[in-house]
């Protein structure tokens, strides 16, 4: 692969940049396995970086996205759109248009989008539209906003997809209870796995799918959500053993409505990069058996994103 460029934009300080060289997973994938949280970011000289961004990332493309995808042997991606292109989806219909048919993405509109985009983004494999509640990350949007947005993008047959922190479920169980079609929760709800995975706080998501069989949660981001590592770097086989038990109850309980992504570049990581080929070999701590794998890889996403 090739390596991270920074484009004519000044990346945030302590950037980490994606991973180059990533090691070839010894996990194999199944065949027609999805990725399905990724991004592009940029080229920032092509793309522009929004002027509302909360951070300034290394450019990740779609030529380096589609490599990473060949390389770790999946066979589509599910694009998300990133906060630092705000709601220009540019990046990422042009993204999808490249991929011929290998790719659906999750945009980011306003209540201002016309009926016609909504089209064009549909035409270009967009199913999805994405509502995002972490501080860090977007400014507020009202909930009747988002909620009239939901409720016009039903007309394409498209999802909404929610990232929030833990901590905020509780304020904001109300809305999500209310929206309508299905709701697919990023990163797990963001759960804090030093607390137990029988506590309260993830005992309130474990509610929120049971209670609701229109929710759905991606696995993912252990190198986001873990505390004690071990970092899947240098080797690791069992790199985010912290995290385990948290995505292995879903996709014990929900096998139907979990997903598994990279999250590859990988906004926003502090500590380490991880290597993504040892990210892969995660997927098997926490779904153990073929059948698991099928549908969390190649069930699940091919049915939400390709209607197959
Ligand atoms: O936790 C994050 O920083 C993060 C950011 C973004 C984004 O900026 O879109 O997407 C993610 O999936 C995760």
């Amino acid at each position: 692969m090739s390596k991270p460029t920074t484009g004519d934009f000044t990346k945030t300080p302590g950037w980490l940049d994606w991973y180059a060289g990533p090691s070839k997973p010894r996990f194999k994938l199944p065949a027609d396995s999805v990725d399905a949280h990724c991004h592009v970011f940029g080229p920032g000289a092509e793309f522009p970086y929004a002027p509302e961004r909360k951070y300034t990332p290394c450019d990740a493309s779609k030529a380096q996205l589609f490599a990473l995808r060949d390389h770790l042997g999946f066979g589509k991606n599910v694009i998300v759109q990133a906060t630092c292109h705000g709601a220009d989806n540019r990046a990422l219909l042009d993204a999808l248009r490249a991929a011929n048919g290998r790719a659906r993405g999750v945009a980011t509109v306003k209540r201002s989008v016309s009926d016609g985009e909504l089209q064009a983004m549909h035409d270009a494999g967009v199913r999805g539209v994405r509502f995002n509640f972490v501080k860090r990350l977007v400014d507020f949007t009202p909930k009747d906003e988002l909620l009239e947005i939901a409720g016009r993008i039903a007309q394409w047959g498209w999802h909404v997809v929610i990232y929030f922190e833990a901590v905020d479920l509780p304020e904001l169980w109300s809305f999500f209870t209310a929206l309508p079609g299905t709701v697919v929760v990023d990163h797990m709800g963001r759960p804090d796995v030093s607390k137990p995975v029988d506590g309260p706080e993830f005992g309130l998501f474990l509610k929120f799918m049971r209670e609701h069989g229109n929710v759905w949660s991606k696995v993912t981001c252990p190198e986001r959500l873990s505390v004690t590592g071990p970092k899947a770097l240098s080797g690791e086989q069992n790199a985010y053993s912290d995290v385990v038990p948290f995505a292995r109850r879903l996709v014990d309980e929900f096998p139907d409505r979990v997903l598994w992504g990279t999250d590859w570049p990988h906004p926003n990581l502090k500590d380490h990069m991880p290597d993504d080929g040892l990210l892969v070999d995660f997927i098997p701590h926490i779904a153990p058996t073929p059948e698991q794998q099928r549908k969390l890889l190649v069930d699940n996403p091919n049915r939400l994103y390709w209607g197959a």
